[in-house]
C-alpha cells in the first residue's frame, strides 16, 4: 500500500533526521516506534509531503506522492503533534471551515460533520470553543477533521500523548473503528500503545529503521532469550539488563541471556518492549 524508498532528510544545521528509509507498508494500523529524536516526526512530515526530503521516493496505492502532491492532499488526513486552533471558533464551525479548505461539497461536509462529530463523541460540545477543550476532547477533535473527506491514508503523530487512561483507552477505541480499510499511521514512543493496536510496527531508531515486520515477527528471535529476576546481576557478569521496573515497590529485571543467567532468573515470553530495549542498547554501544 505505502512504499518508501530511500528516503534521506538532512537538516540545515546538518541534523541527519532520516537516513536512507526503506519501508513497505501493508492497509490497516502500523506503529512507528522510536525514542525521542529518533526522526518520527520528520518521517511523518515528509510522508505528510509538507517537508521534501533530499532524495527518495514515496508511492501511496501507486501513486508517487513527491511528483503528485495534490493527489496526496485528497487522500491524506494529519493529526500532527502539535496543532494550534482559531480561539474563538467552536468545534462544529472549525471542521465547517476545515472541510470548506479541503474542498469537500456542501452536501458532504453537513453529512460526514454529523458523523465525525458521533464518532469522536463531540456531540455535546459541538458548539464549544475548540480552544477551551480538555486534552482528550482536542485530540479527538484532531482526530475528526483529519477524517474529514474519508482519506485512505491516516497519519497520527503521538495523538495518545499527554491522555489519562480512561481518555487513551476512548482514542484507542477509536482508532482501531477507523483504521479498517485505511492504512493508518501512529508515531509514538508508548510501546504498550502500539502492542495494543498495531498489527506491523517499524522501529526506528537514530534516523534508521532497524526493523519492519508484523508484532509476532519482530519478537521471534528474542523468545528463548528473556529472563525476569528480582535480583540485579553482577555488574562485571556481562548480562545484558534490558529493563528494570517495579511492581509494589519491588525491582523486577528483564534480561537477555542464550542460557539460564541466573539461579533466580525465570524464562519469560519475550515481548516488543524486549525487542525494542534490546535495539535501543545495541545502538547505545555501537
Ligand atoms: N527543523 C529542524 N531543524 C533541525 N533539526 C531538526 C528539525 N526538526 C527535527 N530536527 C532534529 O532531527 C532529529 C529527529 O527529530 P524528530 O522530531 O523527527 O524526532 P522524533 O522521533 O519525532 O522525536 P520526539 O519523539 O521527541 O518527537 C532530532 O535530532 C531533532 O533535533
Amino acid at each position: 500500500m505505502l512504499s518508501v524508498k530511500n528516503i534521506n532528510k538532512k537538516y540545515a544545521d546538518g541534523t541527519h533526521a532520516l537516513k536512507d528509509v526503506s519501508l513497505n507498508l501493508p492497509i490497516g494500523m502500523i506503529g512507528l516506534l522510536g525514542p525521542n529524536g529518533a526522526g518520527k516526526s520528520s518521517l511523518m512530515r515528509t510522508l505528510a509531503c509538507l517537508q521534501t526530503p533530499d532524495d527518495g521516493q514515496i508511492i501511496f496505492d501507486g501513486i508517487d506522492l513527491r511528483q503528485n502532491p495534490n493527489e496526496l492532499r485528497k487522500i491524506l488526513g494529519y493529526l500532527p503533534q502539535y496543532f494550534g486552533v482559531y480561539p474563538h471558533m467552536s468545534c462544529q464551525a472549525l471542521l465547517e471551515h476545515m472541510a470548506i479548505l479541503k474542498g469537500i461539497d456542501k452536501t458532504t461536509r453537513a453529512h460526514q460533520i454529523v458523523s465525525l462529530l458521533a464518532l469522536t463523541n463531540l456531540n455535546d460540545v459541538a458548539h464549544k470553543k475548540v480552544a477551551t477543550f480538555s486534552g482528550g476532547m482536542r485530540q479527538r477533535f484532531g482526530i475528526a477533521q483529519a477524517l474529514l473527506g474519508d482519506p485512505k491514508f491516516i497519519i497520527m503523530d503521538e495523538p495518545t500523548s499527554g491522555l489519562d487512561p480512561v481518555e487513551r483507552e476512548r482514542l484507542h477505541s477509536l482508532l482501531v473503528t477507523i483504521s479498517k480499510e485505511k492504512l493508518v499511521i501512529l508515531s509514538t514512543h508508548i510501546v504498550e500503545d502500539i502492542e495494543n493496536l498495531c498489527h506491523h510496527v517499524a522501529l526506528l531508531i537514530k534516523g534508521e529503521v532497524i526493523d519492519s515486520a508484523d508484532v509476532k515477527t519482530l519478537i521471534t528471535p528474542l523468545e528463548g532469550c528473556i529472563w525476569q529476576t528480582h535480583i540485579e546481576p553482577d555488574a562485571n557478569s556481562g548480562i545484558q539488563v534490558l529493563s528494570k521496573s517495579y511492581r509494589f515497590g519491588e525491582p523486577c529485571l528483564r534480561l537477555y541471556s542464550k542460557t539460564k543467567p541466573t539461579a533466580n532468573a525465570t524464562l519469560v515470553k519475550a515481548n516488543l518492549q524486549d525487542r525494542y530495549f534490546f535495539e535501543l542498547l545495541a545502538k547505545e554501544t555501537h
